[in-house]
C-alpha cells in the first residue's frame, strides 16, 4: 500500500486520503486540453488547478516542477473497467487497489467500473461494490449492469441515479444463462433510462446465436481458445449492435455501445450517427492494437490470455477501428480491463467456453493510444486528450 501512497508525497500531495496543504507550479510545459494547446504554467493548490497561464510568479512556499519540452495534460479516464468482478466462476485478479495502482502507473487517474447486481438486486450490488472499492487509491465512478427486470429494479434505478450518483446502466445482450437479457428487458430498461435521464449502454453480441456457435465448435471437436473467436463472429456483434441501435431509436434515447470490436458493429454506429441518432461508440485498446492470431497460438496459456468478449478480431478490424476513432465515428477509448491469471484461464483448458473472459489494459491504455494513434499521425495531441480523458466527462 505505502509504495503508492508515498508516491506523491515528495510534492506534498495527498497520501491515500490524508489531506495536507500543497502548492505546486508546473512550469513551462505545453499544456493540452481537448480543444487547445499552448506553452503555459499550471498552478495547483491542494490538488485543484487554480490557474493556467504563461509566466505565473509564485512564492518560496511553492514547489516548482520544470516541464519545459514536455506535455502537461489531464490524467486519463478509463470509462470501462472490471475490478474485483465475480465472473465465470472466478474473481478478477485485480482488485480496486492493484488495478488502480496499475492505472496510475500508466497515466490513468480515474476509471468507471461496472457494479454487478447480486441476484438482480441493484442495492445489494451497490453495497458490495462500495466495500470492494474501500481500498481505492485514485478517483473512480460506477456504471451499473441491469440483469433482471421488475418493479423493484425499476425503483432501484431511480435510487441509483438520484442518491448514489450512478447514471449509466449497461445491458448485456450476451452471456446466455448469466447476465444476458432479452429484448423485452432491453426496451423496458431503455425506457427507464430515458425517464431518468440516464445513459443506456449495451454489450452488443447476440447471446442466443453465440450459444449455438459454441455448440457447433464443440461438436466439431474445436475446444481450444480459437473456438472462442470462431463461435462468436463479427456478424453476431453487428446484429446485436444494429438491434440495440434500432430499439434505442424506437424508445428515442441515447445509446452507448461498449467495446466495439468489429467493423460490422462500427459500421452500424456510423450509419446511425450519420442519420442523426445519438449513438456513442467505445473501442477498447485490445481491439485497436491486437488481432486474433493470438487465439491460434499453439500454447494454451498464451492463447487463453487473449480470450475476451466480443473477441479480438482478425487483422484489419483493428485498423478500421483506429480510422473510425480518428474520424469521429467512435468517441472514446476504454479498456474493459478484466484480468484473470493463467491459473484462472486454465479452467478452460479442455473447453474454451470455461476460459474466464477478459484481458488487461488499464495500465497500457494511455501509451498504446499515444503510440498507435498520435505517433502515426492519425490524431492530434488535443484529440488524444479528448479520446482518453475528457470525452467521458462531456458525455455525462
Ligand atoms: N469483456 C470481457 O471479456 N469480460 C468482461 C465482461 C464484459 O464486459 O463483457
Ligand atoms: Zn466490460
Amino acid at each position: 500500500n505505502n509504495l503508492f501512497c508515498d508516491a506523491g508525497s515528495e510534492y506534498g500531495g495527498p497520501q491515500c486520503g490524508i489531506q495536507s496543504s500543497s502548492k505546486i507550479l508546473i512550469k513551462g510545459g505545453t499544456v493540452v486540453n481537448a480543444h487547445h494547446q499552448q506553452i503555459a504554467d499550471v498552478y495547483v493548490e491542494d490538488g485543484i488547478v487554480v490557474a493556467v497561464q504563461p509566466n505565473i510568479n509564485v512564492g518560496d512556499d511553492v514547489k516548482v516542477l520544470d516541464a519545459t519540452g514536455k506535455f502537461v495534460m489531464p490524467g486519463g479516464i478509463d470509462p470501462h473497467t472490471h475490478l474485483a468482478m465475480e465472473f465465470m466462476g472466478s474473481e478478477t485478479i485485480d482488485d480496486f487497489f492493484s488495478g488502480q495502482a496499475a492505472a496510475l502507473a500508466g497515466g490513468t487517474t480515474m476509471h468507471i467500473d461496472f457494479v454487478i447486481p447480486i441476484n438482480g438486486s441493484l442495492t445489494a450490488g451497490f453495497e458490495a461494490y462500495e466495500k470492494k472499492a474501500k481500498n481505492s487509491c485514485m478517483d473512480y465512478g460506477f456504471h451499473m449492469a441491469i440483469t433482471k427486470w421488475d418493479e423493484v429494479v425499476s425503483d432501484e434505478m431511480e435510487v441509483m441515479v438520484k442518491e448514489k450518483g450512478i447514471n449509466s446502466f449497461k445491458f448485456f445482450m450476451a452471456y446466455k444463462g448469466s447476465f444476458m437479457i432479452n429484448d423485452e428487458l432491453l426496451i423496458e430498461g431503455f425506457k427507464r433510462c430515458k425517464s431518468l435521464g440516464a445513459l443506456a449502454m449495451v454489450h452488443a453480441e447476440n447471446g442466443d446465436a453465440v450459444f449455438e456457435g459454441q455448440k457447433r465448435m464443440i461438436e466439431l471437436g474445436i475446444t481450444g481458445p480459437e473456438g472462442h473467436a470462431l463461435s462468436r463472429p463479427p456478424l453476431l456483434e453487428g446484429e446485436a449492435t444494429t438491434r440495440a441501435i434500432r430499439l434505442a431509436e424506437f424508445v428515442n434515447t441515447p445509446l452507448y455501445v461498449v467495446h466495439v470490436m468489429s467493423m460490422d458493429a462500427m459500421e452500424e454506429i456510423a450509419k446511425a450517427r450519420k442519420a442523426g441518432q445519438r449513438v456513442i461508440g467505445e473501442p477498447v485498446v485490445s481491439g485497436l492494437v491486437l488481432d486474433d492470431s493470438w487465439l491460434w497460438h499453439s500454447d494454451f496459456v498464451t492463447a487463453a490470455k487473449y480470450v475476451m468478449s466480443p473477441p479480438i478480431r482478425a487483422s484489419g478490424h483493428n485498423k478500421a477501428l483506429q480510422a473510425a476513432l480518428a474520424t469521429g465515428i467512435l468517441q472514446l477509448v476504454g479498456t474493459d480491463h478484466c484480468a484473470f491469471n493463467s491459473t484462472q484461464k486454465a479452467f478452460g483448458i479442455d473447453d474454451f467456453r470455461k476460459i474466464p473472459n477478459g484481458v488487461n489494459g488499464i495500465e497500457e491504455r494511455m501509451h498504446l493510444v499515444w503510440d498507435t494513434m498520435v505517433e502515426s499521425g492519425q490524431i492530434s495531441v488535443t484529440d488524444y486528450v479528448r479520446l482518453t480523458s475528457t470525452e467521458w466527462g462531456r458525455l455525462k
